[in-house]
């Protein structure tokens, strides 16, 4: 299936749908949502992931429940728009992009003052509709800018799923691959499969395989090896939220493919939508990172395979120190070696 026809997530019938990630490769659907809450339950349960994927989800989360609310009274709707703010906001807590999201959608009720219910509904879905097409535009312009930093050839590696799978379409980090990949630059993607969600092996697999794009399996753990063997030219990854200073939260296990690709002189790249850079979190200390479920490490679905009784840590985000970002890849330009200073510069 042509990837640029496949919709992460989608508008039909009065309702959301979005891609069930949990169960690709083996199988391609659409599940439809209806409310906030389920929308927030969907994000909750990584049936969409990815930070701008997230925030988009979000937006249509909160247009859903004012569609729900036109007949109600403006008393009964502040009331139930409230709860579903806080219901999507309490999903996930490391990407920005879902408090981006609900902070501009929440700006425009605000706006909104004394609205009936169906301008109000309207106005709200108009920006959710909104929200997704800027992320694809958007990642369109940072993939441009990214491209121009792989060399034809390159073989560059990558870590979770940063592509159209974590968006609304093109993807941030395999976004910067496809814009080179149709510059007719000859680009290879080593990808880690990422586990323990397995967002590499599953999903940055199925859209590199799906566009003809040369992909190499590798687990986590072959990552510096091939690093050490001179076989991966450049890293390319995604991230859920940067700090002031340029510290870049993302996928658990970012930070140790950051220090391997200093240690062997690798550029290791961040593709990151301003969207995503938080000014309000000083450094990367501050950022919150999601502590999930122990099931998704001591097994994979109805596989389990450690030990009962086992203690288990499960962080999904890590935090990489601006100092070992080669540059950040935003829609308005390449950052070089990220700090405070040219950070805060991108919103000047
Ligand atoms: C383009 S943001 C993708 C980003 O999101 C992933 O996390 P998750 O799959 O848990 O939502 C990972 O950090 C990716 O880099």
């Amino acid at each position: 299936m042509p990837l640029e026809k496949v919709e992460t997530l989608r508008w039909k019938d009065g309702c959301l749908e979005m891609i069930d990630q949990r169960v690709l490769p083996a199988r391609f659907e659409y599940l439809a949502y209806a409310d906030a809450a389920s929308v927030a339950a969907g994000i909750r349960a990584m049936v969409v992931r990815g930070a701008p994927a997230i925030g988009v989800a979000a937006a249509y989360g909160v247009a859903l429940e004012a569609l729900k609310l036109r007949a109600a009274s403006a008393a009964e709707r502040r009331s139930a728009m409230t709860k579903a703010f806080d219901v999507l906001a309490a999903s996930r807590p490391t990407a920005v992009n879902l408090f981006w999201a609900l902070k501009r959608m929440r700006a425009l009720w605000d706006r909104l003052g004394g609205a009936s219910g169906d301008e109000f509904a309207n106005a709200l879905l108009a920006e959710a509709h909104e929200v997704l097409a800027e992320d694809i535009r958007i990642n369109r312009s940072m993939g441009a800018h990214g491209a121009a930093l792989l060399a034809d050839g390159a073989r560059v590696l990558t870590h979770c799923n940063a592509g159209a799978l974590a968006t609304a379409g093109h993807g941030t980090a395999l976004g910067v691959i496809r814009s080179a990949v149709e510059t007719g630059k000859k680009i290879s993607v080593i990808a880690d499969e990422t586990r323990p969600f397995l967002q590499g092996a599953r999903l940055t697999a199925w859209e590199m395989v799906q566009e003809k794009i040369p992909v190499t399996l590798i687990t986590d753990n072959m990552a510096g090896f091939m690093m050490s063997r001179g076989e991966v030219d450049a890293v390319i990854v995604g991230t859920d939220r940067v700090a002031a200073n340029g510290d870049v939260a993302n996928k658990i296990g970012t930070y140790m493919v950051a220090v391997l690709a200093r240690r062997h002189g690798i550029p290791f790249y961040v593709a990151c939508p301003l969207s995503t850079i938080d000014l309000g979190i000083p450094d990367g200390n501050a950022i919150p990172i999601e502590e999930r479920d122990a099931s998704e490490v001591t097994g994979f679905r109805d596989c389990q395979w450690a030990a009962a009784g086992v203690a288990v840590r499960n962080p999904a985000f890590d935090v990489t120190p601006a100092e070992l970002v080669t540059a950040l890849i935003t829609e308005q330009g390449v950052v070089k070696q990220p700090n405070r200073q040219n950070v805060a510069a991108l919103f000047k």
